[in-house]
């Protein structure tokens, strides 16, 4: 056993992650200033949320020119959120390469306790010093496994045992596509929970491309999932995430314990949360393109921008990003289609 509890079952059935903060930085275009992250902390841990992840959408160190710049530098997100919460703990995503070690250990000394490492499905290998370094700083660790529709339950598994041999605590099934319905990510997560359910607990985090992100998380906790990601507000990449006042209104009637109060969350979620999104996360034909084809969430932005830059299809980009099987930081071979789209349209 990794250090966690197998179920929450004392106080929580399930325990929520809300990732406005990280995740809706994709649709925010990373631009959340002080006082916003200040406000919908307060909000959220108010509501009794229990982890509030704070970092930029591509996780620590995702400030760049292929990513996106950050408005205020994360770690001072990171240090005003640990600042305001008084029960909910701070969570920080890194992706290996593109955070770097250190940004682990900058992001402890500014007051987050769980850290959560991101890779591809298949690539879990490249995590395995940094979960050996957050448990050795005394951080929480949650694995996430992107793009989890690309790989059938069975690889998933094994990949998830490699993380949690490295020291990961939670071994996430993540929906970076919203590609997932009900039963494949039911098969997904038990899959996981077979593997490692002695050792670690398994966790769920959804987008809403395909409009059942709420009952993936359902039945992702059904499965044996005891940690779920959602957003208040749906405030996320593509369609959004799970919106976390809905499925705490579900879990609620389901008899799901999330220790999450559903007055409280929807008042956050539309008093806080909402005036700092720049729009609704929208279930459009470009988020729909995305569930159906498979791509990865936080290439919605980036393939707007190429769209209009060379005048072509932003829906027919999404498909060919997914007949591709593009994956998270090939957001530059967007270009590549956008301009195969230019001159297919000349021939
Ligand atoms: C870096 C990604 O945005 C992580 C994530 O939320 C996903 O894959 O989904
Ligand atoms: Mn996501």
């Amino acid at each position: 056993m990794t250090g966690l509890p197998n179920t929450y079952s004392d106080a929580l059935d399930v325990r929520i992650t809300d990732t406005s903060l990280r995740d809706g930085s994709h649709h925010k275009r990373h631009q959340f200033t002080a006082t916003e992250v200040r406000d919908i902390v307060t909000a959220l841990d108010g509501a009794g949320v229990p982890v509030i992840e704070v970092t930029h959408g591509d996780g620590l160190g995702g400030s760049s020119f292929n990513y996106g710049f950050s408005r205020t530098p994360e770690q001072e997100l990171i240090t005003i959120a640990a600042e305001t919460a008084r029960n909910a703990k701070i969570a920080v995503l890194m992706l290996p390469g593109v955070g770097v070690t250190d940004d682990i250990v900058i992001a402890r000394d500014n007051g987050a306790s769980v850290c959560r490492i991101a890779t591809h499905c298949t690539e879990a290998d490249v995590s395995e010093q940094h979960f050996g370094l957050a448990r050795e700083l005394g951080l929480e660790t949650v694995g996430f496994l992107m793009m989890a529709h690309s790989q059938p339950p069975e690889s998933l598994a094994k990949q998830a045992r490699i993380m949690v041999d490295a020291g990961c605590q939670c071994v996430y099934v993540v929906d970076s596509a919203g590609a997932l319905v009900l039963e494949q990510v039911a098969e997904r997560v038990s899959a996981l929970v077979a593997e490692v359910g002695g050792e670690a607990q398994v966790g769920f985090h959804g987008h809403e491309n395909l409009g059942v992100a709420v009952a993936n998380s359902v039945a992702a906790a059904r499965a044996g999932a005891v940690q779920i990601d959602g957003s208040a507000r749906r405030f996320g990449a593509g369609a959004g995430n799970t919106p976390v006042e809905a499925f705490v209104g579900v879990c609620d009637k389901l008899g799901i314990r999330t220790g999450i109060d559903f007055f409280a969350i929807a008042d956050a979620a539309e008093d806080v949360v909402r005036p700092a999104m720049p729009e609704e996360c929208l279930l459009d034909r470009s988020a729909l393109m995305m569930g159906y084809a498979g791509v990865y969430s936080s290439f919605l932005k980036h393939a707007a921008r190429q769209a209009e830059r060379y005048g072509v299809s932003e829906a027919a980009l999404l498909v060919r990003a997914g007949e591709r099987k593009l994956v998270g930081g090939q957001e530059d071979q967007l270009i590549d289609i956008a301009l195969e789209l230019q001159r297919d349209r000349h021939e």
